[in-house]
Parts: C-alpha cells; sequence; structure tokens
C-alpha cells in the first residue's frame, strides 16, 4: 500500500513539472467552481496593472461590520464538502512564483549557506576564538543545516490536502477566507519576497494556511517550526517535507548556530525561494491574547532589504480566529502549571479524540500586504549599510532595532485588528462577570448590548444572519458545552468532574480551569476594550477631571500592562486618543479643552469597561503582596510559579481573593516582567540559573498606585 501511494505521488509530481498553460486548462475542466474562483483571481492578478503592496498595515480595506455575517468573506469547505478528497489532492498545481523564480532544490540551498562569504566571515571569527580547524566548524555548520533544512516536495504536500480534507470537513463548520486578501497575496508573491505573519494559537494554525494556499494556487510557504516538532516520529519527517524546517528554541550565545539559521533564512528571502511563514509571537498563546513579539527571526528576514539585496519585502499579517479552539482544556491546564504533553506521534495519535467534536467555525484574513520599503522612509538612514560590504555580519545599530521591533508590534496590532470576533466571545465576556451564574434571558440581554458596543469600538463581528438571537446563544452553548451548561434557564460554568470526593485544592484547581477556559475566549475579544477600558479606569480613579491628570494615570497602566496586552512602544499619545475618541464617540465620555468628564447615560458602559480589567489588576495586585510579603528578597525563578500558586491558592480557599484568573502562570510571568521593566525587580544569573531580587518599597509604590481608587466596594459594583 504505502509503495503504491508513492508511485501514485510521483506521478503526480511529475505532471507538476508541465507547462503552467497545459496543466491549468485541464485543472479548470476538471474541478467546477473552484475554478470559477480561482478565475476571478485570475482576472484580478494577472489582467490587472501591478499595483505596489500597501504603505501601512492601517489602512486594512475595512470589512462589513453590521453585526450580521461579514462580506468579503468565502467558505472553502462548501466546494471541498462536493468534491471527492482523491481528486482535490491529485489536482494540477501550478502557483505563479517570486518574478517566475525557478525551484532551488534543498541540497542546492545547503550548499549556498556553506559557501557563503558571510558564514566564511564567521567561521573565520570562530576559528579565532577557539582555535577550533575550519573543516570542523564547516562540518558543524553542515550538520546544523541537516538539522533544519526543509524539503519542500509536492508529494507530501498532496498527501497532507487528502488527509487534511478530510479532518477539516469533519471538524469545522466553515473556514472562511478574506477573498480580496487572497487576491493581494497573490500579486505579491509574484512580485516581492513575501512573509506570512500569522497569529498563533493552535496546532491548526499551519496547517489550515499551507490548505490554502493549495488550495488557490498559492506557492506552499516553507515555515520555522520549534524543533521539538522535528522529534515526533514520521510526522517530523512530513512536516519537512511539508516545507517546515527546524529551529531551536533558546539559542543563546550559539555564534555558529546564529549565523547558519540567519544566513539560512536570509538566503531564502533573497532567492524568493518560496514565501516564508513564521510566528512572531513565538509560541501558541496559551491565554488566546495576543503576545509581545519574539524578534531574532523578524531581524533576519528584514536584513536582505536593509542590504539592498532585494528591493522589496512583503509582510503579510494574518488573523486566524477560532469559533472553538482545540487545544482549550490544555491550554488553560498548561496556565495552572499542568506540563505541555510532549509532542511526539504516540500522543498525537491518543489526542485523536479530540476530531470528533466540533469546534464550530474558523475565519482566516490575509492582511494587506505591508512594503517594509515604504515604511522605513525616513526612519532609518541606509547609508549605514553601504559602508559595510553585504556579505559582512552586521549588529542592527539602534534605530534599526527600534523599527524592526514596531513593525513586529504593528504587525501584532494588525493581526487583532483583522480578528473576527463570534457570538461566544461577547457570552464569555459576560459569563466571567458573572461567575455564580446568570439567567439566560440576561446573558442574552447583556450579549447584545455587547454586540452594539463592539460594534461601535470597530469589531469584525459574525453574527449568523437570519437566524433569532435567541438560536445564536444556544447554539453557541451548545458549540462549547465543554464551558457551559444551562440549567433550568440558568447558564454557569462547566467544572471538570473526577472520582471520589474533591479536596478544597482540587476544587479551586477545578474552578480556575473552567474559569480560565472561558477567559481565553473573553480574551479573544480583550483588545477590542484595552484602551477604552484603561481610559474607563484612569478617568474613574484619577485625582481630577483634568486631562492631564487623567493621561498621567492612563500612561502609568499602559507601562505596567505591557506585557499583558499588545501596546507599540512609544505610542502612549496616540492609544490615549484611540481610548478617548472610541468613548466620545460612543457617548460614553464627554471633552472640553481640559477636562474628560463621564456622560450621566456612560456609566453603564464604564462600570463594565473597568470590569473587563478587574482581573487583571486583582492578579497584579495578588503578585504585588506576595512580593512584599514573602521574607525573602531573592528568589529563583523555578520556585516562583510554584511558591507563588500555593500563595493565591490559600487566598482563594479562604475568600480573600475572588479572581481565579490570578492562577494563571501567564499573568504572574507578565507581572514579573512589567516589574522587572520598571526596575523594582533585578535579575542577574546565578549557577546558571535566573535570580530575581525584589526591591519592595519600588513594588509596594507600584502597589499602591494601582490600587489607588480601587477600592473593593467598586469592584464588587462593577459587573456587566
Ligand atoms: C495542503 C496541506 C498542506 C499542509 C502542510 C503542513 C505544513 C506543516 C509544516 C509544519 C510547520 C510547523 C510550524 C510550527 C510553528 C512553530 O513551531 S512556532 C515556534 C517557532 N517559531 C518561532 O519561534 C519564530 C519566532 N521566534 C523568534 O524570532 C526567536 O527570536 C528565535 C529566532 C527562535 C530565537 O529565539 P531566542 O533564542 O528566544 O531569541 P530572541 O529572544 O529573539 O533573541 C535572543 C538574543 O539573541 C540575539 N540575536 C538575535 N539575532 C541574532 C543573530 N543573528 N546573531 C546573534 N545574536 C542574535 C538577540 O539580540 C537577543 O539578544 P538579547 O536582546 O537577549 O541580548
Ligand atoms: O509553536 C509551536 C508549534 O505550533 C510549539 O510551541 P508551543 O507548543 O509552545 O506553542
Amino acid at each position: 500500500m504505502k509503495s503504491k501511494c508513492l508511485i501514485l505521488f510521483s506521478i503526480y509530481r511529475s505532471r507538476d513539472g508541465r507547462s503552467s498553460r497545459g496543466s491549468r486548462a485541464h485543472w479548470c475542466t476538471s474541478f467546477g467552481s473552484s475554478v470559477g474562483r480561482f478565475t476571478w483571481l485570475g482576472r484580478h492578478i494577472r489582467g490587472g496593472e501591478r499595483r505596489t503592496p500597501a504603505a501601512s498595515v492601517w489602512d486594512m480595506e475595512p470589512l462589513s461590520a453590521d453585526g450580521t455575517e461579514l462580506d468579503g468573506f468565502f467558505d472553502i469547505l462548501e466546494e471541498r464538502r462536493r468534491s471527492s478528497d482523491l481528486s482535490y489532492a491529485f489536482r494540477t498545481f501550478t502557483p505563479q512564483p517570486y518574478r517566475g523564480a525557478k525551484p532551488i532544490s534543498a541540497a542546492a540551498l545547503k550548499r549556498m549557506v556553506l559557501e557563503s562569504q558571510y558564514l566564511s566571515y564567521i567561521i573565520q571569527e570562530i576559528m579565532e576564538e577557539s582555535d577550533e580547524p575550519r573543516e570542523a566548524l564547516l562540518e558543524e555548520a553542515s550538520t546544523l543545516l541537516d538539522e533544519m533544512s526543509q524539503n519542500l516536495q509536492l508529494g507530501f504536500i498532496r498527501l497532507l490536502g487528502y488527509a487534511l480534507n478530510k479532518v477539516f470537513k469533519s471538524v469545522f463548520s466553515s473556514i472562511h477566507v478574506n477573498e480580496d486578501g487572497l487576491t493581494r497575496l497573490q500579486q505579491a508573491i509574484q512580485e516581492y519576497p513575501v512573509i506570512l505573519m500569522p497569529n498563533h494559537r493552535s496546532y491548526m494554525d499551519f496547517l489550515v494556511l499551507s490548505y490554502i494556499m493549495f488550495t488557490y494556487d498559492l506557492s506552499i510557504p516553507v515555515i520555522a517550526a520549534g524543533i521539538p516538532l522535528m522529534g515526533m516520529k514520521l510526522i517530523g519527517e512530513i512536516f519537512r517535507r511539508s516545507g517546515a524546517f527546524f529551529i531551536r528554541r533558546a539559542i543563546g550565545s550559539d555564534k555558529l548556530y546564529w549565523a547558519v539559521l540567519s544566513e539560512y533564512v536570509r538566503t531564502i528571502v533573497r532567492t524568493g525561494y518560496a514565501p516564508l511563514e513564521f510566528y512572531v509571537e513565538g509560541l501558541r498563546s496559551r491565554t488566546l491574547k495576543s503576545l509581545t513579539p519574539k524578534l531574532g527571526m523578524m531581524h533576519m528576514v528584514l536584513e536582505p532589504f536593509f542590504k539592498g539585496e532585494v528591493f522589496d519585502i512583503c509582510l503579510v499579517p494574518i488573523s486566524i480566529s477560532y469559533e472553538r479552539v482545540l487545544e482549550e482544556s490544555l491550554l488553560a491546564h498548561e496556565l495552572l502549571g499542568v506540563p505541555k504533553p510532549k509532542e511526539t506521534t504516540g500522543a498525537l495519535l491518543k489526542a485523536r479524540t479530540v476530531l470528533k467534536e466540533d469546534y464550530g467555525c474558523m475565519h482566516v484574513c490575509f492582511g494587506n500586504p505591508v512594503s517594509v520599503r515604504d515604511l522605513v522612509k525616513g526612519k532609518i538612514n541606509s547609508r549605514q549599510y553601504n559602508l559595510v560590504p553585504r556579505d559582512l555580519p552586521m549588529k542592527p545599530n539602534e534605530e534599526t532595532q527600534e523599527f524592526v521591533s514596531g513593525l513586529a508590534y504593528m504587525i501584532i496590532r494588525s493581526q487583532e485588528r483583522n480578528a473576527v470576533l463570534s457570538a461566544w466571545n461577547l457570552m464569555a465576556v459576560v459569563l466571567l462577570q458573572n461567575l455564580q451564574g446568570i439567567d439566560l434571558d440576561l446573558l442574552t440581554h447583556k450579549t447584545l448590548w455587547l454586540r452594539r458596543l463592539v460594534l461601535r469600538f470597530g469589531a469584525h463581528l459574525r453574527w449568523p444572519k437570519n437566524v433569532p438571537d435567541s438560536e445564536v446563544m444556544s447554539l453557541s452553548m451548545k458549540l462549547h458545552h465543554s464551558v457551559v451548561r444551562c440549567e433550568k434557564e440558568r447558564v454557569y460554568l462547566v467544572e471538570e468532574e473526577g472520582p471520589g470526593p474533591v479536596t478544597q485544592e482540587e476544587g479551586v484547581f477545578r474552578r480556575a480551569a473552567a474559569v480560565l477556559m472561558c477567559a481565553s475566549y473573553r480574551n479573544q475579544a480583550v483588545h477590542v476594550f484595552t484602551r477604552p477600558a484603561m481610559v474607563a479606569v484612569a478617568a474613574t480613579t484619577s485625582a481630577s477631571n483634568r486631562t492631564d491628570d487623567i493621561f498621567h494615570h492612563f500612561k502609568f497602566l499602559l507601562e505596567l500592562f505591557s506585557n499583558e496586552f499588545v501596546l507599540i512602544p512609544g505610542q502612549a499619545v496616540q492609544d490615549f486618543e484611540e481610548g478617548c475618541s472610541l468613548l466620545q464617540q460612543s457617548g460614553v465620555i464627554g471633552r472640553s479643552d481640559e477636562e474628560i468628564y463621564v456622560r450621566d447615560n456612560g456609566q453603564e458602559t464604564i462600570v463594565f469597561l473597568r470590569a473587563i480589567l478587574q482581573p487583571f489588576i486583582e492578579s497584579y495586585q495578588v503578585v504585588f503582596r506576595y512580593l512584599c510579603e514573602e521574607s525573602s528578597q531573592t528568589f529563583r525563578e523555578k520556585m516562583f510559579s510554584s511558591n507563588i500558586r500555593s500563595f493565591i491558592m490559600k487566598l482563594l480557599i479562604s475568600g480573600k481573593v475572588q479572581s481565579y484568573e490570578c492562577l494563571s502562570s501567564d499573568l504572574q510571568k507578565n507581572v514579573l516582567s512589567a516589574l522587572l521593566r520598571m526596575a523594582a525587580v533585578t535579575k542577574t544569573k546565578v549557577d546558571d540559573q535566573n535570580e530575581f531580587r525584589v526591591n519592595k518599597s519600588a513594588v509596594k509604590r507600584t502597589w499602591d498606585m494601582l490600587s489607588n481608587g480601587w477600592t473593593p466596594q467598586i469592584s464588587a459594583n462593577a459587573r456587566l
């Protein structure tokens, strides 16, 4: 059977070598309505004018957000449900590559890296520092490349295409993709080296993206993958042959590794070998909230542009929004300290029961391609790059680092702006503010109130057309039966059941798992509220109505929460203005030259927005309390998580703390990072481990500032 499959795949691989005209004709006649879709794309791209990509991520074409179905999206599974999986997998595939580039084999790519002047220069440097012979270092570089290299082969894409067709049709009711985004992407791929930058919430992300590329005849991307995936028997190799290149997680100061990886990435970009996909957040967000960017890969992909080796580079932000995430329970448990299951083929097979469930609808929104050339104008002095030969390493100066970091943040913000929310996200917001349970009627009423608010705040919301609101609610609850249950017209969170009597700790753990799972769906929408909510908190806790005072408090919140939410560094004024103008347009606040005041009919929204931030504020307060009350001023990183968990567990059991979200390890780490940034905590390496030293009076000052005006009285009332 195996050899039969291999023969079939190799036959089809050779068919792909045909002239594109012949292949397209074949495909057009064989594949009914997706041809319509394809020719539509083709008409717009090949027949149309050459356009340069958009100058900025901010001029996204607005998606219709009138609170019904979203315009401009189509369900890619619709056609797949009508045709056979085999014919899909074996269809002719003729993507238009970057400037008609000829394919480069994996071996040729490796050779280009090994023979590069850059690598040779770094090897020379290492030889001088370590006395290691050149041959040994070259041998090591070659081994690193063998470990790292992708070996993309269309036969394996077809194999996975076949399997994924079946899986997606079974687990998702629809996969909606924005048509104009695909068109723009297809055009960009032909004209520029393209970097695909999706958000990362699930293992499904990279599977679905390559699937879309294959389905719409777009060049298959090569993808930066964490090295644990390589270790999966058989699957690791299939991923490699489907375009994954593997990178080590903590690279540290391994000079040769950095050199090999960065030259490998640059060669892919420079040659336009294939679109390069990487996850700028660095890993799947356990909270489903966006993560602040990792910058290593970002620097590597942009370098060929800075050095003038390519005319431009196109970055494509991609927002993947799930109505229900496959890993929802595992992610919540990881936040509570349960280790992630190791990536093995055995574990994957065991996890196949999740495929029996329904995960609803998914949206993939390809954002406007961002031209690095347009954005860089006036921000970087390119003369510095002309002073150093292209092949030599050059450490990015401060202005370049600032530009690259700003760009990474902008991409993540644009992923957020193009995210598609569902009714369930809004219900999760309301449920979290009513953990004791809520009447279904009231839940519906509040969700509809929230629907109006998020639309006024500019969110993209999918709310099924021609379906009564009550049915939208009940369908959402049915889909999320693992999170909520409805009993006698009252809605509660579902807690895990287990055998035998439950200890107090187990009770808290189960409750926390349920809360964190629900919170992750609130988090999918939290970016919509972040800025107005910070204005709401600042406006109701600052000493006066003066804009200056409110801005001062707002800036403090921004600084404190800048690991929690994605906030572009140095944009406090813009963030404040954005928050204020959303509130002003919604009639919540009024502004005079020097003052901001809450309108009478804006109180309800202010109370609600404060409640959105409440679990975060309470969690930060609890961590501050822990750090101030701990007898020791220093602690090791490993001990921090377990000690603080037991500290919070006791407070939850005694009822002194209400928010179960305090138990989230992600929140706790973010507090530590904030304190490090604010220099209230310092970090040193001791015996190869991170050791933290706490400046208790500085932590206390931050705690006081945060607690100013945030009394239990207010927080108890602060519910929607
Ligand atoms: C039809 C159907 C088809 C289906 C077909 C299926 C396809 C199936 C494919 C599977 C595909 C799976 C895909 C999985 C998806 C993931 O596995 S996501 C996880 C992997 N990807 C990523 O993480 C990408 C983003 N990550 C990064 O950019 C990280 O920075 C890196 C590059 C991994 C490095 O990580 P790190 O060691 O944490 O480094 P980072 O913090 O960035 O920097 C550390 C230090 O190194 C310094 N540094 C940076 N660059 C350099 C340099 N070049 N030289 C020297 N020093 C440097 C930094 O300045 C920094 O210094 P400090 O500021 O700390 O002083
Ligand atoms: O990102 C990964 C693969 O998708 C692997 O890292 P995490 O499992 O930590 O998210």
